[in-house]
């Protein structure tokens, strides 16, 4: 059978334009908008003089990433971003008319700017129609959000979140002809109640949160819960299938570790993210449940670590005032008390289809294994939903004394561990990565936790085992009382804990404390024993994962387009 050739794109307009006083072949079809220089005859050598004109300097825009067309007045700021606009004085007699196209350009280290570029035209009624013509093409990307829901925290990271939306992300907003509502949060969860019991989510294309990883698991937190609630779903039952949030969420980095933005996006830049919402990117992700006992805790979409990671929050969480740098103080100060703890783990292992946590492949856009159809992927209640393989999945149960326990629902790369703390964990294919650290020396462990920072294997030590998992369950040696995990809440909220107390209820436990929390996306969690459960593409962001290197590197060559 013939394969079918894809359509090639329609010519819609073409016309010869003029540029910082240069001629242009300007043509838009419906895949591009292309420019490229037109040798004028007194450039013309002898050699070419009676060959074609030779096009130089071309320039191609995917329609897809322009941002908005404007017609520019002479004189006047051309764009809302404050940047005159110089005409030169040849062309301000003959070319007076002139149309400003904002483009999305990428940079170095997966970063993106808004870039313009303005065309001169002899007549106005040519002048509108190039405007009407692109945005004719920009009205028929539905994908774009139109009105957006926007929650600032003001607390968090160096407290800019306030500064970066101004400044950096609403003037893109506004040249992209986005609406928005913009609520600043008063307190702690604020975002998060506002969308699980009064938010109107009908008049929302999506929610954007500016501030770090805790900012956005408010906002999952309550995007999923009025999600479940809307649908008659009982989130504490931790067999429930749960039903996708509709909405796609959208994070303006302005935290501390912003590990959710630099994992989905390749950067941490305020720019950069708004521009992949204008653009109108979906990135689906997987997210954890996480129960006690038959009672819902949270979700998780990065790192849910008891032990070291738990240990480093909740006394990082006593030095909010430091800002990011309380990650480092509380670092240091956990890895030098070298606490373990012991206790059981069960796990579900995922099917061979989806990788393994060794894989040098990593998880990037477009991604193949996130793509297989997700009912291979799905764990549900429903048997029918179940592959095969899963149907004869075995529980395995490990024993144990450990400094960590980690489980990646994706990468966690962040600009502290650029390619994370599982680097070929994938954002939407419904499994965890979960990372056992056995007790072991000071300096092994030191060994592990520094190649976080660099390109060497983490996994590459006999004391360190990691495995792709649906589900799993953490049970400690020692029974958590009501006391001590009320001491652990306390904790959580900054109350100090007294070593002596702990001690007491625990005699057999000789060196240290018997029970960490878990650091659930940066937010404590005070409960050692939980049932964990990855839920494949229940959210969407606004993102497309991280582009490969070259979509940098390589502009766009002719035969591709
Ligand atoms: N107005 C507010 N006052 C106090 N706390 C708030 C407010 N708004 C949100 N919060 C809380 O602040 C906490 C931290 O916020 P955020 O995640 O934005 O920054 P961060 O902790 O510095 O960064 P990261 O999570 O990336 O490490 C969150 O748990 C959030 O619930
Ligand atoms: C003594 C040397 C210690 C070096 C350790 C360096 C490793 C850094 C790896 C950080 C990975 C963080 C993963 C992301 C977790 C987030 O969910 C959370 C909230 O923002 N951040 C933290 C730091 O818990
Ligand atoms: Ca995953």
């Amino acid at each position: 059978m013939q394969e079918k050739q894809p359509k090639p794109p329609l010519l819609l307009l073409s016309s010869q334009l003029s540029l910082q006083n240069r001629g242009y072949e300007v043509t838009l079809n419906s895949a591009f908008l292309s420019w490229k220089e037109v040798e004028t005859r007194q450039k013309r050598t002898a050699a070419n003089i009676y060959g074609p004109l030779k096009a130089a300097g071309s320039h191609y825009v995917p329609v897809c990433e322009i941002i908005s067309v404007q017609e520019t007045e002479e004189d006047c700021p051309s764009t809302g971003i404050g940047k005159w606009q110089k005409v030169p004085q040849s062309l301000a007699e003959s070319n007076q008319y002139a149309f400003t196209v904002s483009y999305v350009e990428r940079t170095q280290k997966h970063r993106w700017r808004c870039s313009e570029v303005t065309l001169h035209c002899t007549d106005r009624t040519l002048c509108l129609q190039w405007v009407q013509a692109i945005r004719e093409q920009l009205s028929l990307l539905t994908i774009r959000p139109k009105r957006l829901l926007v929650y600032i925290n003001p607390y968090g990271g160096k407290h800019r979140g306030k500064r970066i939306y101004e400044q950096k992300v609403a003037p893109i907003f506004s040249r992209a002809s986005i609406s928005t509502d913009v609520i600043v949060t008063e307190r702690a969860n604020h975002a998060r109640d506002h969308l699980k019991m009064e938010a109107d989510l009908k008049k929302y294309d999506g929610v954007v949160c500016v501030g770090g990883d805790g900012m956005f698991s408010e906002i999952i937190h309550g995007l999923i819960s009025r999600t479940q609630c809307d649908s008659g779903v009982d989130q504490n039952r931790a067999d429930e299938t749960l039903i996708p949030c509709s909405l796609r969420i959208g994070i303006i980095p302005a935290g501390s570790t912003d590990c959710i933005c630099y994992a989905t996006v390749g950067s941490n830049d305020p720019v950069t993210s708004a521009l992949h919402i204008v653009v109108g990117d979906s990135q689906p992700m997987d997210v954890c449940s996480i129960h006690h006992n038959n009672t819902f805790l949270r979700y998780s979409v990065s790192l849910l670590g008891y032990g070291f990671y738990g240990d480093v929050l909740t006394d990082s969480e006593r030095k909010r005032w430091m800002g990011p740098a309380r990650y480092d103080i509380s670092g240091v100060k956990t890895f030098l008390s070298h606490r373990y703890y012991e206790g059981t783990i069960s796990f579900l292992p995922a099917d061979e289809n989806v990788g393994t946590p060794r894989d040098k492949l990593q998880c990037r856009s477009g991604c193949n294994i996130c793509r297989l159809p997700s009912a291979d992927k799905q764990v549900s209640k429903d048997e029918e939903s179940i592959s095969d393989t899963e149907k004869k999945g075995v529980w395995q149960v490990i024993r144990g004394k450990f400094l960590a326990i980690n489980a990646a629902c994706m990468s966690c790369a962040c600009p502290r561990s650029p390619k994370g703390l599982s680097p070929a964990a994938h954002l939407a294919d419904g499994t965890a990565d979960l990372i056992l650290v056995r007790k072991c020396s000071r300096f092994d462990f030191l060994r592990h936790l520094l190649r976080h920072t660099n390109k060497d294997d983490q996994f590459d030590h006999p004391f360190v085992e990691v495995y792709r998992v649906r589900q799993f369950r953490f049970t400690p040696r020692y029974e958590d009382t009501d006391s001590e995990l009320e001491l652990r809440e306390a904790e959580g909220s900054g109350r100090k804990r007294f070593f002596s107390q702990i001690c007491r209820e625990h005699p057999a436990c000789t060196c240290s404390l018997a029970h960490s929390s878990w650091n659930c996306d940066g937010e404590i969690l005070p409960h050692a024993a939980i049932q964990v459960r990855v839920h494949c593409q229940l959210i969407k962001l606004f993102a497309r994962g991280i582009e490969e290197q070259s979509v940098f590197e390589e502009p766009y060559t002719l035969s591709a387009i």
